[in-house]
Order: C-alpha cells, then structure tokens, then sequence
C-alpha cells in the first residue's frame, strides 16, 4: 500500500462473507479491488456459492469459523492486510439470546481486533448499523440526521446494545500499536436497513402476503420515514473504505460514517411496495388499519406467547415490540461524510437499486409476471 508497493498485492479478510451483506461484499471486492491478491472469507456457515468464485485468478479463501472462538479468529487474521468485520448476530425476533448475541456481536468483534493487534494487521473496517444512534426507546424521532446530530442514544434491546459496545471497542482500538509497532487504524460504516438481493425480510413480507390472498396490510403511518440503503451500495462502500483507510488514515481512522444512498425517504412498508408491488402484492389502507394501541398490545401478546412457548417452540413473529417501535420512530439521515472523508458516491442509482432487487424477488419467489 506504500507507494515503493502500488504492485504489491493484499490479502483481505471478510468475517461473515457468507451473509446477506458479506456475500455482495466479498463480489464486490473482487471486481473492485484491483490490488487484491488473497480473498479469505469467514463464516460459521459457508456458501455453496463460494466454490464458482475460486476459479477466478483471486485465490478465494474459504474458512469456516466462529468469531468467538479467539484462535480461529487469530489463525484467519494472520497475515491479512485489511479486515472487513461485517459478521454478526442480527436478531431483533428473540430468536437467540441477549447471552449470545453479546458474545457473537461483542466478544467477537474483541477476539478481532485482538487478532489483528496480535498478528501485525493494521486496517479494520467495522459493519456497524444505525442502530447504534437509534430509534431510541422513547420513540425520538431522527429526521434527515448526519454522524454530528445529537440524539439520545437510550439502548435496552440486546442487539442495539451489542453493536453500540462492539462500535465503541473498534473505535477505541484505532491507533493502538499492533505488532510490528505501526497503529492499528479503525472505523466504523453504519448502514440504515439494507435491501436488495438476498434480505430474507422482504422475502418473509413477501411469503406473508401470498398466505393473506395477495394483500398486506398498512400498520404503520405513511409518515414515519425509514432509512434504507441499497446493499449494493453498502458494499461498495465497505470496500472503498478499507482501500482509503491507509492514505486517509489520519481523517478517517476511529471515524463512524452513515451508510447511504439515493434510496426515498418512505415508511418502511412503502418502501418495501417499491418491490413487493411490481411482484404482485397490494399494500391495502392510506392509513394504518388497526389502532395503533391494538398493535402494541398484539407485539405484547407476541412477547409473551414467546416466553411462555420457549420451552417447547420457537415463536419469533415479526411484529413484536421492539420491532413495532423501530418501524414506528422516524430515522432517516442525510450526510455527505463519506463522500468528504474518502470519496464515496453511490455505484448504484435509486433506479438500478430498485430494479435488481424487483427482480431478486421475483426469481427468489418464482413470482415474475
Ligand atoms: N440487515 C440489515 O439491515 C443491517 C445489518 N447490519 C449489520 O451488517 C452485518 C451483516 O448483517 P446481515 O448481512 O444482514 O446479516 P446475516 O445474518 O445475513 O449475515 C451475518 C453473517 O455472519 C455470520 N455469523 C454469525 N455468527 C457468526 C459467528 N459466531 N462466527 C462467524 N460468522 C458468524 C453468519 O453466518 C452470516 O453469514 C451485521 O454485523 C449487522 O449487524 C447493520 C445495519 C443493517
Ligand atoms: C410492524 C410491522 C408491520 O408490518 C413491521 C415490522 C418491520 C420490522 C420487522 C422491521 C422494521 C425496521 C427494521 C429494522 C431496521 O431496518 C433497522 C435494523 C438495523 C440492523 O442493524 C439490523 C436489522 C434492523 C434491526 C431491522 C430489522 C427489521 C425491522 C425491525
């Protein structure tokens, strides 16, 4: 990365490369990084879909691991030059517990950085989530908000929780001297909810609204503005940041960035009949349905039919109450950070982004018209 070693080519580790984001990360990297020589992906579940990729001239390495196991994690680091930490336990349905999560989330992204202090890596690019700021328990909202807006940061569920602490150590790390001396430069990227091909999300509303006769229905106000981001633009995004991290490392080491795009400011369920529409479904109602008092009693239901089913099933809905308030507070945010601090612009238009993903449903449901 040096100049006397622009020939010079690097190895990249992507933890969790085999999920819904490592996947474009990981392809994105490979066609967008032209000084990658090794590609090792990290997951405690690999892709079939790995295989096709190891016949590139890249050497795709696949390694299946755990991020809480400290010595898996150390034995993949070894020797990489940047690492891309974008795997974790996105559960916010109860379906593990706040234990595990902590311990995936937060131990995992400890046995990382460790790793990389240990092992001389000096380039960390950490998959964070807006869920670190917010929506907040007290339902604020965050309009149009950037990285500087002050908001009161109030976390109580285990997943927010985990990325605000496993954020706080990665920051925290920047700077600190791995071996061989040099400091260890660190930041982390913030997506909104991320769409596109693969959100299994939009593929359960989907499968939801075949069983209701082709119809969903409007729970939350059209009012209540969603950010989203397009996934293909959150990769793009990972893989320019890990490129400029050496260059710029004194602007953007320990620095948290918003991940974003040209994607509408919707309600989270109009913005889903971006997609579900052209496949099919109607979004039935202007206006919410039910009451809005009638929904938090059924997220209530919900959370107690779960704990009192625990031992025998696993009832993990949808709508529960931490759900129902994350969709029902306002959180978009507007900010050109990323664009100043390391020359990011959307590889994606709001267009391109809508039609890949239209298109993902329709293949990954067999709906096409
Ligand atoms: N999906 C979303 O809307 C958002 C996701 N994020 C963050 O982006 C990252 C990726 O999320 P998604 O791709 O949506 O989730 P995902 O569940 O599709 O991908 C996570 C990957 O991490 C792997 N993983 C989980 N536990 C592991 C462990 N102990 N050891 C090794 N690998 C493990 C999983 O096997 C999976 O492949 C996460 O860190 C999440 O917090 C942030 C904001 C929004
Ligand atoms: C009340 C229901 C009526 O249709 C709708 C319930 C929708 C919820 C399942 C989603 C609404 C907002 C989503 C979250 C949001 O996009 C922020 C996230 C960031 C992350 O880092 C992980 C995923 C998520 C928590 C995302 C999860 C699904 C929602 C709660």
């Amino acid at each position: 990365m040096a100049d006397s070693a622009q020939a010079q080519k690097l190895v990249y580790l992507v933890t969790g490369g085999c999920g819904f984001l490592g996947e474009h990360v990981v392809r994105m990297l490979l066609q967008r990084e032209p000084r990658l020589g090794e590609l090792r992906v990290f997951d405690r579940h690999l892709g079939p879909w790995l295989e096709e990729l190891k016949t590139g001239p890249v050497r795709v390495t696949a390694i299946q691991g755990d991020v809480t196991q400290a010595h898996e994690v150390a034995a993949a680091v070894a020797g990489a030059h940047v690492v891309i930490h974008t795997a974790g336990l996105v559960d916010v349905f109860g379906r593990a517990s706040p234990e595990t999560i902590h311990e995936v989330n937060v131990q995992g992204t400890r046995n990382v950085i460790e790793a990389c202090v240990q092992t001389g890596t000096r380039f960390l690019v950490y998959t964070s989530s807006m869920e670190v700021v917010g929506p907040n328990t007290k339902g604020h909202p965050f309009y149009r908000g950037n990285e500087d807006t002050p908001y009161e940061a109030v976390h109580r569920h285990p997943y927010p929780c985990s990325k605000a602490l496993a954020e706080w150590l990665v920051l925290e790390a920047n700077g600190r001297k791995v071996r061989g001396g040099l400091p260890l430069v660190t930041c982390a990227l913030r997506p909104t909810g991320i769409y596109g091909e693969g959100h299994q999300i939009m593929r359960d509303f989907y499968r939801q609204g075949l069983r209701l006769g082709g119809w969903l229905f409007r729970a939350i106000p059209a009012s209540v503005e969603h950010g989203r981001v397009y996934v293909g633009n959150v990769a793009w995004m990972h893989v320019l940041a890990a490129r400029e991290l050496e260059q710029r490392a004194a602007l953007m080491g320990g620095q948290v960035y918003f991940c974003y795009d040209g994607s509408p400011y919707k309600s989270y369920e109009d913005f889903n009949m971006e997609f579900l529409g052209p496949c099919g479904l109607r979004l039935v109602g202007a206006r919410p349905l039910l009451p809005y008092w009638l929904l938090v009693f059924l997220a209530a239901l919900n959370a107690l039919l779960q704990w009192l089913l625990r031992p025998l099933v696993l009832y993990a809905p949808l709508l529960n109450p931490y759900t129902l308030a994350v969709a029902n507070t306002t959180f978009t945010v507007s900010t050109d950070k990323a664009q100043r601090h390391f020359g990011y612009e959307p590889m994606f238009s709001w267009e391109d982004s809508r039609t890949r993903t239209i298109l993902w449903v329709q293949a990954a449901t067999g709906s096409a018209q």
